[in-house]
């Protein structure tokens, strides 16, 4: 999977606002905060069946109702479609599970 263009990524982070960029690094990353632990991990359980399905693994932590995710292709060293795409995805989960704050 190709890397994508730096105005590509700009063109895809302009959806994803809550995203924040490492352009030296290539990844894009952001916190979820969900109403409690028991929010935090049924969005984690959801995702990761996600990335399973897609073979595309997030870098995450999670300290009670906060999720800490990073996304980057490791295999391209840099950010792809399947990056954005799993963004979007994941910010979806989020907003339907309702159990996001902030
Ligand atoms: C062998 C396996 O398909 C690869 O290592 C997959 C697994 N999950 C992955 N996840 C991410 N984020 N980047 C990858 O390049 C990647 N590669």
């Amino acid at each position: 999977m190709k890397k994508l263009s730096f105005q590509e990524i700009e063109q895809a982070l302009a959806q994803l606002p809550a995203w924040e960029l490492d352009s030296a690094r290539g990844a894009i990353s952001r916190r979820y905060t969900f109403a409690d632990f028991s929010q935090a991990f049924a969005f984690m359980t959801r995702i990761a069946l996600y990335a399973e399905k897609h073979d595309h693994h997030p870098e995450w932590s999670n300290v009670y109702n906060k999720v800490d995710v990073t996304l980057t292709t490791h295999d391209a060293g840099g950010l792809t479609q399947r990056d954005v795409d799993f963004a979007r995805h994941a910010d979806g989960v989020a907003q339907a599970g309702g159990g996001e704050r902030g």
